[in-house]
């Protein structure tokens, strides 16, 4: 049978996933989320003509000659506003954010200023009508449009969202994902394994691009390889309302690889398995009700690229948040082989010069070694059936961080 080509999987996984539902969150608690709703303004900002420096407020006219001798007749700190009229020759001593007073119309700094000590100043540097005043609603006015759904809540956004007068707001219910890991040889990190097990390390790599892309991670922890440890745990997910069960390993064609039969045998409908990429040929993804189900190979690598390349963007989408891959252009500077039926994914160390962006792959690719993923920065990728390539030809990487 024809392998499943990767951006046809990707298709089918992604297709008719949507943002999860909303939820409403304090100020506090919304950075990173993606707004639900468009949010409006629920007051002006300022709320008056303000100052926007520490100085006097003043009639333009009163400094039209130079030097103005004015009288100071009271003062205006921020949050206490002058209650009276400035009237000719007069001044009020004002400080940034103040309410600008009745009858003046500009501000003059108080570097400008010699305070005569009576009572009295007197003006020495000319302004302009309206100077160091912000207009009442410069910033936003009541009713304004001022974030619109879809918006990542980042550092400026939240300001914005508290000065617009809301302390909560409807974000995008953030996707869970439940991991269960697979395997009769794995043990949790800090174990002493014996002579036939190795450390389960997938759940944290994948749990970690899921959280990238906003979502929770419930991590299940491991099923030995037995039908009844594997559907207890996934049980757990779809008790937990998981969006996205994935399990890790035990998703190939041996004898132990039982999460196939687990998942149909709790109903879920199988829509593809096996697919035309290397690393990551087993990957399989079904649904059951409205839980997606991706069943990761067990290798390390596998794991996490197919995270990369699928349950990231799904994520993404369930999350309601933007997202694309980062894909160059480079320039090999190592000839490769010809490539078979699976789209290729090599692990690489992209290099910006002035020459373009260099590409180096790594000789060695068995997809067990974790050390050269995290030692790369990228992913080649190297279409099915792809020519022998030289050094020097361009090809397309997919960043890795
Ligand atoms: N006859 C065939 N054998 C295999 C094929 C095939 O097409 N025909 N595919 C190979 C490929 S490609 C991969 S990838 C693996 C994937 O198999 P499984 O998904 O069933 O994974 P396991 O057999 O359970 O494990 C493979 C490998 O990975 C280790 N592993 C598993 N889980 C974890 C984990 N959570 N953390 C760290 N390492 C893990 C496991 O110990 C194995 O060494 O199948 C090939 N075989
Ligand atoms: O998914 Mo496997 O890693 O192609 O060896």
């Amino acid at each position: 049978m024809a392998l499943l080509p990767v951006a046809k999987a990707l298709e089918r996984l992604l297709d008719g996933a949507e943002p999860a539902g909303t939820e409403t969150v304090g100020l506090g608690e919304a950075s990173g989320r993606v707004l639900a709703a468009p949010l409006h303004a629920l007051r002006t900002q300022p709320p008056f003509d303000a100052s926007a420096m520490d100085g006097y407020a003043v009639r333009v006219a009163d400094i039209a000659s130079l030097p103005a001798r004015l009288k100071v007749i009271g003062e205006a700190p921020a949050g206490k506003q002058f209650t009276g009229t400035v009237a000719q020759g007069e001044t009020v001593r004002i400080f940034t954010g103040a309410p600008v007073p009745l009858g003046s119309d500009t501000v003059v700094i108080q570097e400008n200023v010699n305070d005569l000590g009576n009572g009295e100043i007197e003006v020495l540097e000319p302004a302009v009508l309206g100077r160091n005043i912000r207009a009442r609603g410069l910033d936003f006015k009541q009713g304004d449009l001022i974030l619109d759904a879809g918006r990542v809540l980042d550092p400026a956004a939240l300001s914005l969202i508290a000065a617009a007068n809301h302390p909560e707001m409807a974000v995008v219910r953030a996707p869970l994902v439940a991991i269960i890991a697979t395997g009769d040889e794995l043990l949790p990190p800090g174990s002493n394994p014996g002579p036939d097990q190795i450390i389960a390390s997938n759940a944290y790599g994948v749990g970690a691009i899921a959280q990238s892309v906003g979502a929770h991670v419930l991590d299940l922890g491991i099923a030995p390889d037995r039908t009844e440890a594997i559907s207890a745990l996934v049980t757990k997910a779809l008790d937990a309302e998981a969006d996205v069960i994935v399990t890790l390993g035990g998703a190939s064609v041996g004898d132990h690889d039982l999460v196939h039969g687990v998942l149909t045998g709790l109903g879920m409908d199988l829509d593809f398995w096996k697919i035309a990429m290397r690393p990551g040929k087993p990957l399989m993804f079904g649904r059951l009700g409205d839980t997606r189900c991706i069943g990761l190979p067990g290798n390390p690598v596998a794991s996490l690229i197919c995270a990369h390349i699928f349950l990231k963007p799904l994520l993404a989408k369930l999350g309601g948040r933007p997202y694309s891959p980062d894909i160059r252009t480079g320039v090999l500077d190592t000839a490769m082989a010809a490539n078979d039926l699976r789209q290729d994914f090599v692990r690489a160390i992209a290099r910006e010069t002035p020459d373009g962006l260099i590409v180096t792959p790594y000789t060695i690719q068995d997809s067990s070694m974790l050390r050269t993923l995290a030692d790369a920065n990228c992913a080649l990728m190297r279409e099915p059936f792809a020519p022998a390539a030289e050094s020097g030809s361009a090809c397309r990487v997919m960043m890795l961080r």
